[in-house]
């Protein structure tokens, strides 16, 4: 088809269009483009059976647009610069046009210098949509948004050639500031091939915008921040200047929309601290107390976890006075309650509180989901506590018979029971005495037996089965839950006095899936396990993707049983159980450690629901000590077998 014939097709297909219908075979516009078409018809009058030549503003208003974005310019240069080199060599030039369509600046190749002149592809050229009608810019500025306006999108149809892409540039509220655009004399037919052409010019754009950000806000304080902790630094995806309380001066564009998500956009002042549900001193003292200067917190209301860090002001500034008062109360360093966690914002919390309470006799409640490490926590709670030379004693009140419960945590008199002993016994309440006693599963425990621990508690005496004299003790009662202990009050399952005895404070523990430290869990437990194994990349990112019902105890279930299964010193994915090979993706039957996997995890699957995986000790002692049986079942050689023994400790009892 002629120039001259597509043209007039391309001006019947625009009349004809309505808002919904095309008659004929044309196929709909995208909805942006159709909104423009009608809006250049209905409000600004332009008509497309009379095209328009392209118009370049004189020297001295093209000056005047200039001089309006000047910073911007300047910031802009090199992203500007680095665009251009990477689609100079595909045919397109580059446009940078202000807020009103007016190209400030341009950047092609000098052979094509006519062409592009004529098409308007050129220094001080007007793609505003009130002059140019549809076009990538114009129609950018009106709709606020990236697009790519392809040939026939173009309302004028001497324009029906071009292939136009442009992203927004906006300020650090949101007001449009200029308009990123590349464009080609030729291009594909197909509108797809531009989808590459608006990713890249969107990201540029996204660059340009960040980098004017921190120029304006380079005397304040800013807060970068990115949901991987890997890419943070290098391409932190949300930026938030901040003044000396923490409050938001302004954000980028991923900032503000972040914002609005949480409906905080519209408070007058919107604090970080809030946002992030954390303190202010949590966020200024990131670059000294985090080893990598950066921190994960908890995006308010939500599991969603960020990584953060500062961008400190090029000056002197009031900030500075501020950071200095904040970090003079340095947090304490307790190592066992220290080594716990890594960086997660909701553990990070709980410790805090583990640590101020930790010489305190008020009782405390443990809460968190199975396996979460709630006993873990109550002994290192002990351990750094001044009662840490007395004993610490461990009740599960769930796995006690209820027959039993009364008599082992209270003891008996000598005579109380026939077959008792003579002497009677102390009960573990009195065992504890000086020191700790953790109750776990506190909500199992059965109503009478909470009314006599209520008087333990409210007296600090206890009175043994069968005995006439209470006997004092002196304790402190860590008890946790998974359960939702208020719940079982309104049932009327848990006495509520008992329970504002126990819980002189809460500490919350989050489930393994919500922590933003999972990797520090891993290689911590695996060095437990057997320091000289390492996990593979394939491994480790199996693990991390994985939603751990079982919690810490699951992971380190998951690690014991790839340990075993691992022929050398390196765990890779084919070594997980079962469940985590049924995750990955990129599972390759052939491997021999897969058939080894997937032999152990049959043998596995007989075990009781909640065993551990066995050991390897479990394992040769299951196999009768037979070396060659257990190297078959875990798919490996008899010496590897051997050299694991020697490895683990593991010796062949004499009577074998
Ligand atoms: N921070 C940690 N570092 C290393 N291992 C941990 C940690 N927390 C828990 N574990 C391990 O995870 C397993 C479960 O921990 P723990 O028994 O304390 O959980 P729990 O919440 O008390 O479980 P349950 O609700 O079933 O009683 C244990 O084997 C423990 O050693």
């Amino acid at each position: 088809m002629s120039n001259m014939s597509q043209q007039r097709r391309h001006i019947e297909t625009i009349l004809r269009y309505d808002g919904h219908r095309l008659n004929g075979k044309s196929a709909l516009p995208p909805e942006l483009i159709g909104r423009s078409w009608q809006r250049c018809i209905n409000e600004y009058g332009l008509d497309p059976s009379r095209p328009r030549p392209a118009r370049i503003v004189t020297q001295q208003t093209l000056l005047e647009h200039q001089d309006s974005v000047d910073e911007l310019l300047n910031v802009a240069r090199a992203g500007v610069e680095q665009l251009f080199t990477q689609i100079a060599g595909l045919g397109y030039v580059l446009l940078l046009s202000d807020y009103r369509g007016i190209t400030v600046q341009f950047l092609g190749n000098k052979k094509d210098d006519d062409r592009l002149q004529k098409a308007g592809l050129y220094l001080g050229a007007d793609w505003s949509e009130q002059y140019a009608g549809t076009c990538a810019v114009g129609t950018c500025i009106q709709e606020q948004q990236a697009l790519t306006c392809h040939r026939t999108n173009h309302f004028d149809s001497s324009h029906i050639g071009l292939t136009c892409t442009a992203a927004p540039i906006k300020d650090p509220f949101g007001q449009l500031l200029a308009v990123l655009d590349i464009s080609a004399l030729n291009s594909s037919r197909s509108p797809d091939s531009q989808n590459f052409a608006l990713h890249l010019t969107q990201l540029y754009a996204r660059l340009i915008e960040d980098a004017y950000f921190l120029r304006r806000y380079r005397h304040s304080l800013i807060f970068k921040c990115d949901q991987s902790r890997e890419l943070v630094q290098v391409n932190g995806q949300l930026l938030f200047a901040l003044d000396e309380q923490g409050q938001v001066l302004a954000a980028n564009t991923a900032g503000r929309r972040l914002l609005s998500q949480c409906q905080v956009i519209g408070q007058q002042c919107i604090s970080l601290p809030t946002l992030l549900e954390c303190q202010w001193r949590d966020i200024l003292s990131i670059t000294y107390e985090s080893k990598d200067g950066i921190r994960a917190f908890r995006l308010t209301g939500t599991q969603q976890t960020l990584f953060g860090m500062l961008i400190e002001p090029t000056m002197n500034t009031p900030y500075q006075k501020h950071l200095s008062s904040n970090l003079t109360d340095t947090e304490e360093s307790v190592p066992s309650l220290d080594c716990l966690c890594a960086d997660d914002p909701a553990m990070r919390k709980t410790i805090r509180l583990a640590k101020h309470l930790r010489h305190r006799d008020m009782n405390l409640l443990i809460l968190g989901d199975t396996g979460t490490g709630k006993e873990v926590l109550a002994q290192a709670l002990h351990v750094s506590s001044n009662r840490s030379d007395k004993p610490f004693v461990a009740v599960n009140c769930a796995a006690i018979p209820e027959s039993l419960i009364e008599s082992e945590l209270f003891g008996y008199a000598p005579g109380t029971f026939t077959g008792g002993r003579a002497k009677g016994a102390k009960g573990l309440i009195q065992q504890a005495d000086g020191g700790s006693l953790f109750l776990d599963e506190i909500g199992d425990m059965p109503l009478h037996l909470q009314t006599r621990l209520l008087r333990v508690l409210a007296e600090g005496l206890v009175l043994p089965l069968g005995a006439l004299q209470p006997i004092e003790v002196d304790i402190r009662v860590l008890a946790a839950t998974h359960c939702d202990l208020l719940q079982r009050i309104t049932d009327g399952r848990f006495r509520e006095d008992l329970f504002y005895r126990l819980n002189g404070a809460t500490l919350k523990l989050p489930t393994l899936n919500a922590r933003a430290d999972k990797q520090y869990l891993i290689q911590v437990l695996l060095k437990k396990i057997n320091p000289d194994v390492r996990l593979r990349a394939d491994a480790m990112s199996a693990l991390l993707a994985y939603n751990w019902p079982g919690n810490i105890r699951q992971l380190k279930n998951a690690l014991t049983f790839a340990e075993a299964v691992c022929a050398g010193d390196e765990i890779t994915v084919q070594h997980l159980p079962e469940e985590f090979i049924t995750h990955h993706q990129h599972l390759n039957q052939t491997l021999p450690e897969i058939q080894a996997t997937t032999h152990y995890a049959a043998i596995s699957k007989n075990l009781p629901q909640q065993a551990e995986q066995p050991s390897l000790l479990d394992l040769l002692q299951q196999h009768r000590w037979n070396v060659s049986s257990v190297a078959r079942v875990l798919g490996v050689s008899r010496p590897t077998v051997y050299r694991r023994m020697v490895k683990q400790g593991v010796v062949q009892p004499k009577n074998w």
